[in-house]
């Protein structure tokens, strides 16, 4: 301890007191001013920061090249201890795993998304946004002023459901939707207990709030039951479709997705690989089938929903994605949209990386080192952070200097059009290194899709309050995505 106390003397940061460190700061946070307080401890003391909580430390960084130096290097991959909150509910999936398994995990998971297998999701996509589309058309009157997230929300988990377990799961249509609920609500709690770091340790947690321990409990139960039951009733169908004939692009209902390698849901692929000669058993792809539902939905409806608001206050920017999207897709609402006129959709692209700009879904990303990590270049110097050391990346942060940034709090999505940053790990919303997001292609794929069907058929308003981020594992709004929404001629 005193050596580590030794090597982190120099790094800057709050005054920590003998034995309790910086706890005076830590009882401030809260959902809603994490962020912001964190800005204003990096104003004061730079961009990067250390802080010892009891015999813990952190150390926060907005440093370009500490960034890239942690990031990029394939030793320093275990995540902070914040995220074992999720393992009750992910496992170690994907997600959360480190060493061998996540490396075997990371190989056998990435052809599911190879952009053959992202081609045949572009249908699903299609598809659940033209529901989504009809539950708006009730607020869509010019007048009403609303909340956009539950709708979206909703959407992308069907797409989620139906993409990587290939279940159509109807949550949009069917508002009692047992799994959206308990989805919902178990992000809730997790999301508290993120920023309650004493609540991060499961025994205190049950103690302290045992009836929000039974409700996770009761939620995340539904949530497994759920994902067991796919696991079971896919298992069942790749056996029934081993022993018929060759199959066929016109395959039946149930055996859509199932053995034809163009629909494969990512359950699929799974059910037929092996580690070791083994297969996996349903643990094992339960695990990350959660990993996908949670990672695939919450993330992109935060995505969404924050540049729908943002287009709505900004008409001339709304006007140009009208343009484009009218320019590439024609007028003819009803024809299905393909993946290669998403691809042709630069400048929706343009809007969707300046919102995750200023609204990143993910806005810290954190590694707990396990071994020491020396760092150079940094803008203290070079350094030593000691194992045992947590670091959060402040994406939010970084994203908004103005070191790194022209006119960094303004709405400018033309800086994107050139692909113009100067490293490749200034502008991450989706990490970077080793353990970048597996999901990048899918969920740009999926934004473009609803941000560009939701624009086409309504003008968007700036109608209601502004939003108020909290960071709740994925950034939101406490105030919710308030807007109104015009059916276009
Ligand atoms: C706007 C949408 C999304 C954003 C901004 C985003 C961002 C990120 C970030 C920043 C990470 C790194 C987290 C960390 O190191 O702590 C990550 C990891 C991950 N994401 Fe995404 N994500 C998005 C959508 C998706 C989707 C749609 C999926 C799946 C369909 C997905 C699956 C994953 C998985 C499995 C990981 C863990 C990868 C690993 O550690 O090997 N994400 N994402």
């Amino acid at each position: 301890q005193r050596i580590r106390r030794g090597v982190l003397r120099n790094m800057p940061g709050p005054y920590c007191y003998p034995f309790i460190g910086a706890v005076q700061l830590y009882l401030q946070l809260s959902m809603n001013n994490m962020l912001d307080h964190m800005a204003k401890f990096h104003e004061q003391h730079g961009s990067i920061i250390a802080a010892w909580v009891a015999n813990r430390v952190g150390i926060s960084s907005m440093d370009l090249e500490l960034n890239e130096q942690i990031l990029a290097s394939p030793q320093h991959i275990a995540k902070h201890f914040n995220y074992t909150i999720l393992r009750q509910w992910l496992g170690t999936g994907l997600l959360l795993s480190d060493g061998r398994k996540w490396f075997v995990r990371r190989k056998i998971i990435t052809p599911a998304f190879h952009f053959k297998i992202l081609e045949q999701f572009v249908e699903v996509f299609d598809q659940q946004s033209t529901i989504l589309l009809s539950c708006l058309a009730k607020k869509a009157d010019g007048r009403n002023v609303f909340d956009v997230y539950p709708f979206v929300c909703l959407a992308a988990l069907d797409i989620i459901a139906e993409t990587a377990m290939g279940t159509k799961m109807g949550a949009q249509t069917d508002a009692r939707s047992e799994y959206a609920l308990a989805v919902n609500k178990t992000t809730k709690i997790i999301a508290w207990r993120f920023i309650k770091f004493h609540l991060n340790n499961e025994i205190l947690f049950s103690i302290l709030h045992p009836y929000l321990k039974w409700q996770q409990m009761r939620h995340i139960k539904t949530l497994h039951e759920f994902t067991t039951n796919m696991i079971k009733q896919r298992r069942e169908a790749l056996e029934r479709n081993r022993n018929v004939a060759p199959l066929t692009e016109d395959l039946t209902e149930d055996s859509h997705f199932v053995g034809n390698k163009k629909r494969m849901a990512l359950l699929d692929m799974l059910l037929q690989s092996t580690i070791d000669d083994q297969p996996l058993s349903d643990d094992d792809i339960r695990e990350e089938v959660d990993t996908f539902m949670f990672e695939g939905h919450d993330t992109i409806t935060s995505g969404i929903c924050f540049t729908l608001y943002l287009l709505s206050r900004h008409p001339e920017a709304q006007q140009k994605v009208l343009q484009e999207v009218a320019a590439v897709l024609g007028n003819d609402r009803k024809q299905a949209i393909s993946l290669r006129e998403l691809n042709e959709l630069k400048y929706v692209e343009c809007i969707i990386k300046e919102t995750l700009r200023l609204y990143p879904s993910v806005p810290l990303v954190g590694r707990q080192l396990t071994e020491d990590f020396k760092y150079t270049h940094s803008q203290i110097g070079d350094g030593i952070i000691p194992a045992g050391a947590a670091i959060l990346i402040s994406l939010y942060g970084m994203f908004r200097q103005a070191r790194y940034f022209e006119r960094p709090t303004d709405f400018m999505p033309e800086r994107h059009l050139n692909n113009g940053s100067a490293s490749a790990f200034l502008f991450i919303p989706f990490s970077a290194g080793p353990r970048n997001c597996i999901g990048q292609k899918f969920a740009m794929l999926e934004m473009k899709m609803i941000i560009a069907k939701i624009v086409r058929e309504y003008e968007l308003l700036p109608f209601g309050e502004p939003v108020q981020i909290e960071s709740n594992i994925v950034m939101r709004s406490t105030t919710g995505f308030q807007l109104g929404m015009r059916k276009r001629e």
